[in-house]
């Protein structure tokens, strides 16, 4: 039997939802140019693509951003279940527990690609609440619902609970159809093998959110931030780098499975959008460093395939955008939602239980020793 440590190079499933042409480092969304969405589409016309596999109408558009605003206050035991969390609780693993209480009290019979796909949708509208309903919790604040037109908008105010100028929601917009989707990485494979029991679209999104936290995956972008507040200023990058290699420790924000001849093709757009917003707030310090980070480390370890990836100017962004730094990661999740229910409804239309297997190297035929014999 084939042995694929990591699963590297296993087709898993057919998709229409994302194509990643390494080649000519392009991403698609359902064909369309990521880059173009990116400049052009909003994160709830992107997500409209991922889910329903075309772009909307006006009149479909609305439809959609009326649903996501109706349903961005989860139901009432969830917010009372932030109240009781511990204020040390982490914004991931509480957002993982807010979409996991989302389920309770609802009839979560009907398991058909239809329900999952409504159930995901409201996943998708909570949880900009969620996350920012915990951070004013957790700093002694109420939770805030503001009016606000996009989902980028809202998550900004409810969050931040001031103003959000044009610029920072847009950047805020494009993060979020940035991260949408990005093809069967760790998050959206757990979320389809958790699917392919039949489970449901709550037990799906709670389990993908466990995943984005590790820090091989989505929680990088956290580490990436603690990494540039670290190196604090440009002409300590070299020094840092140096020391975090000779100490054997993984440089965040940098290496793909998939990106192994040149960088990330998100990195085009973000790293216009960070110095964009560096020049814009008159604080260039954290582009910089972004910057000799990205030059150093791919003189350094391009050789072996290492080039920076998302993450490490996602940290910069955000930054710019005032998230703290540990709000990075659920910032992801609320981005990344969008391809995860894609992923799980097109799997369930033709289901397959995924079920692997091991090769086994341990001994077999052992005599059992009674416990007073060991
Ligand atoms: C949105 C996202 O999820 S993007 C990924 C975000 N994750 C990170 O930024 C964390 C840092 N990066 C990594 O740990 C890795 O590059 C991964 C997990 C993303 C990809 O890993 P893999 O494809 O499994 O690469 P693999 O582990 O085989 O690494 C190949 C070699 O490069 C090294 N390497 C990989 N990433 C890095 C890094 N960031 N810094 C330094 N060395 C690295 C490995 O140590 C290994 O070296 P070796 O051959 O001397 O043992
Ligand atoms: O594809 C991956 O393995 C990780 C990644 O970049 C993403 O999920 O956006």
């Amino acid at each position: 039997m084939a042995y694929f440590p990591g699963l590297e190079g296993v087709v898993v499933k057919e998709t229409e939802i994302c194509h990643i042409d390494l080649e000519n480092s392009k991403i698609y969304y359902r064909g369309y140019d990521l880059e173009e969405l990116a400049e052009r589409s909003t994160f709830e016309e992107t997500a409209y693509l991922l889910l329903y596999g075309k772009l909307p109408t006006r009149g479909g558009l609305e439809q959609f951003k009326a649903v996501l605003r109706g349903n961005r206050a989860p139901p009432q035991h969830v917010t009372a279940v932030l109240q009781h969390l511990p204020k040390s609780a982490e914004p991931i693993d509480v957002l993982r527990t807010g979409v996991s209480a989302m389920a309770h009290g609802e009839d979560l019979r009907d398991r058909s690609p239809e329900a999952e796909l409504a159930r995901g949708v409201r996943i998708m509208a909570a949880m900009p609440y969620i996350v920012a309903a915990w951070h004013r919790i957790r700093t002694g604040q109420q939770p805030l619902s503001p009016d606000a037109d996009s989902h980028a908008e809202y998550f900004l105010k409810a969050l931040r609970g001031s103003d959000v100028s044009p610029l920072e929601a847009r950047a805020m917009d494009v993060m979020l159809i940035i991260y949408a989707e990005h093809s069967m990485n760790n998050s959206a494979f757990t979320a389809v093998t958790v699917a392919s029991t039949l489970s449901d679209m709550y037990a799906a999104v709670t389990a993908a959110i466990a995943s984005l936290k590790g820090p091989l995956h989505g929680g990088a972008n956290v580490d990436a931030a603690l990494m540039i507040e670290e190196i604090g200023d440009e002409g300590n990058v070299e020094k840092w780098v140096d020391a975090a290699l000779a100490a054997g420790r993984r440089i965040p924000g940098f290496g793909h499975r998939l990106y192994k001849r040149g960088p990330d093709p998100r990195l085009r757009v973000l790293r216009r959008l960070a110095k964009e917003l560096a020049y814009a707030k008159g604080d260039t310090k954290y582009y910089a460093i972004a910057q000799r980070l990205e030059e150093y480390v791919t003189a350094k370890l391009a050789a072996k395939g290492i080039y920076p990836n998302t993450d490490l100017y996602a940290a910069v962004i955000f930054k710019y955008l005032g998230l703290p730094v540990d709000i990075n990661l659920p910032t992801f999740a609320i981005s990344r939602v969008a391809g995860w229910v894609a992923h799980v409804v097109e799997y369930r239309r033709k289901n397959r239980l995924i079920r692997p297997t091991e090769k086994y190297t341990g001994p077999i035929g052992l005599k059992y020793v009674p416990i007073e014999e060991r």
